[in-house]
């Protein structure tokens, strides 16, 4: 039985790996209490991401524009859990809402399409993203490259590459595996780019008060995805940054404790700032003060990136 006399009400975005992530989620739960299919009703939400494709997010400079509405609807009782991207849910939360549970990771790496590496691209050849890490990243590996910017679901910047906007695109693995098209392009070491804090990890939020919704979740959390992930969320708390930050982070289990690895870059990627940090699970606080170390090893320009 599940904890209401209706299905319960899954709240996501209504991009298609979105709602892959969202039946994924619902398949998981359903599969470890017992539940038919028809349990769990997955409820579309359109974000202000969504809605807004014509500029970089990075330019509106809003927050919460992945969430915002998700949450809303979260704490007037429309939804009772809500799946998300937790590359895109910012590190300060509402009190009233938990990060219940996390899926299993899938791969954390960044795919470029297009070429077989970054260092096979042609002499100037264009790449399109609107990630100020993957651009700054693109640009320290190859300062000859430009960047183009490409927003919009897989889809759409597939479609753009097609269209010949862009010599090159990258996207992150996991969209793409969940999407179904793990074929596409080739994965990028993590030595040569790091991946966005949390990429790759599925996360379910819920109201804090609502307990039992919480221990129906603990059900199928991922404990290891949610501890490296919550690390790398600290080490962007620590750098006051954003998913709109040029800043990487990949925390991995080794051994009892977490080995978390970090990076800064200015736009140019002429400055990198690198560091890493063994910490206990459960160590938000170590996990910030390798943000902030970066921070104090990085030139005043780039350090004001991140006091705005
Ligand atoms: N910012 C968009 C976004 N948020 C999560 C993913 C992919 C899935 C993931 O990293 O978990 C993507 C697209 C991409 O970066 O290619």
């Amino acid at each position: 039985m599940t904890i209401a006399d209706r299905p319960l009400r899954l709240g996501t975005r209504g991009s298609p790996l979105a709602l892959a992530q969202a039946t994924m989620t619902a398949q998981a739960l359903c599969a470890a209490h017992g539940w038919a299919q028809g349990a769990i009703e997955i409820v579309i939400v359109q974000t202000s991401g969504d809605r807004i494709q014509d500029r970089a997010l990075a330019e509106i400079g809003g927050k919460a524009l992945w969430t915002k509405e998700l949450d809303r609807v979260l704490l007037e009782g429309e939804i009772d859990f809500a799946v998300h991207s937790m590359k895109d849910v910012e590190t300060i939360r509402p009190d009233a809402i938990t990060i219940a549970a996390m899926l299993p990771r899938a791969d954390v790496r960044d795919r470029l399409i297009g070429a077989e590496s970054l260092s096979a691209l042609p002499p100037g050849a264009v790449v399109g993203t609107s990630s100020p890490r993957r651009s700054a990243q693109v640009r320290r590996a190859r300062p000859d490259l430009s960047i183009t910017l490409f927003r919009g679901n897989v889809a759409t910047r597939l479609g753009k590459l097609d269209a010949g906007e862009a010599d090159a695109t990258l996207l992150a693995a996991a969209g793409l595996d969940r999407l179904g098209q793990g074929d596409i392009g080739c994965a990028i070491p993590v030595d040569a780019m790091l991946p966005a804090p949390a990429q790759g990890a599925v996360g379910i939020e819920t109201l804090t008060e609502n307990r039992a919704m919480r221990d129906l979740l603990a059900a199928i959390s991922h404990a290891d995805t949610f501890d490296c992930v919550m690390a790398e969320r600290a080490v962007l708390r620590g750098l006051n940054g954003t998913c709109h930050s040029p800043i990487a982070a990949l925390a991995q289990i080794a051994g009892e404790a977490i080995r978390i690895e970090a990076e800064i870059l200015s736009a140019d990627g002429a400055e990198c700032v690198r560091g890493e940090a063994g910490i206990a699970r459960g160590d938000d606080a170590g996990a910030m003060a390798l943000g902030r170390s970066l921070l104090d090893r990085a030139s005043p320009a780039l350090r004001a990136l991140f006091e705005a």
